[in-house]
């Protein structure tokens, strides 16, 4: 199932560190989602794929984080991975479509084989217009703003909100779905993400996370108490 036009995709993921981590915890987000009308879900992991699959009949983007100390790249690395996150339950498979050192083969392979030998989608996350060209021309069905503020070559933009200026270069220059992901953590924010041209808007921490939910509002209450 595609991540149809207009679409507010939540991002349901909880790291080891997370109270909520697990597959039972990110199934129950993903229903929670559901019912405040979510049109797709993006999740880690074959485990908390399975549980959102037997949740509920959303598309689900697929992810598999898999960090490695001799390389940068961590979303989706290889294909062994792909092919766990698609026997899972995942209707697109997302991955880092930047050209950094991977631990698996060149990306353009990588997709070429997901759409091929997996027969799924590729939702290519990308920190920069350059790389959301490069993904386009290897094939990838969406390319998402996701990695912008978090390689190398984007930290600055990390603290200054979400990246407005990609998303409307890209797109201006793909004719494919441009997704909206990373720090869209207000209503007001998804709908300037619509404005900009956005086929969808993934929002993941500013539902999905409470801790750091708690922190802002605890902040708040921290500044005016001091
Ligand atoms: C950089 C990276 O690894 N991003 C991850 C990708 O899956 C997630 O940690 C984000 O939560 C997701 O992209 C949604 O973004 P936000 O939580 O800002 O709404």
């Amino acid at each position: 199932m595609p991540i149809l036009k207009g679409a507010l995709v939540v991002s349901c993921q909880a790291r080891a560190d997370n109270p909520l981590h697990g597959p039972v915890h990110m199934a129950a987000m993903a229903r929670a989602a559901e019912a405040g009308g979510a049109s797709g879900i993006r999740a880690n992991g074959a485990e908390d794929v399975v549980a959102i699959r037997a949740a509920t009949a959303l598309p689900i983007i697929g992810i598999s984080k898999v960090w490695d100390d001799r390389f940068p790249v961590y979303i989706t690395p290889g294909f062994d991975d792909a092919a766990q996150i698609a026997a899972a339950g995942a209707d697109i498979i997302g991955l880092d479509a930047t050209g950094r050192p991977r631990n698996g083969e060149p990306v353009e392979r990588l997709i070429a084989r997901i759409r091929t030998e997996l027969g799924r989608e590729v939702f290519a996350d990308i920190a920069t217009l350059e790389e959301g060209r490069a993904a386009h021309a290897h094939g990838a069905t969406y390319v998402a703003s996701t990695l912008s503020g978090y390689t190398e070559e984007t930290t600055a933009r990390k603290g200054e909100g979400p990246d407005l200026e990609l998303l409307e270069a890209l797109v201006a220059a793909l004719p494919v779905p441009v997704v909206a992901e990373g720090r869209f953590d207000t209503p007001e924010l998804v709908a300037e993400a619509f404005r900009r041209g956005a086929h969808a808007v993934v929002v993941g921490t500013a539902i999905t996370n409470p801790r750091e939910i708690t922190k802002k509002f605890v902040r708040a209450a921290q500044a005016w108490t001091a």
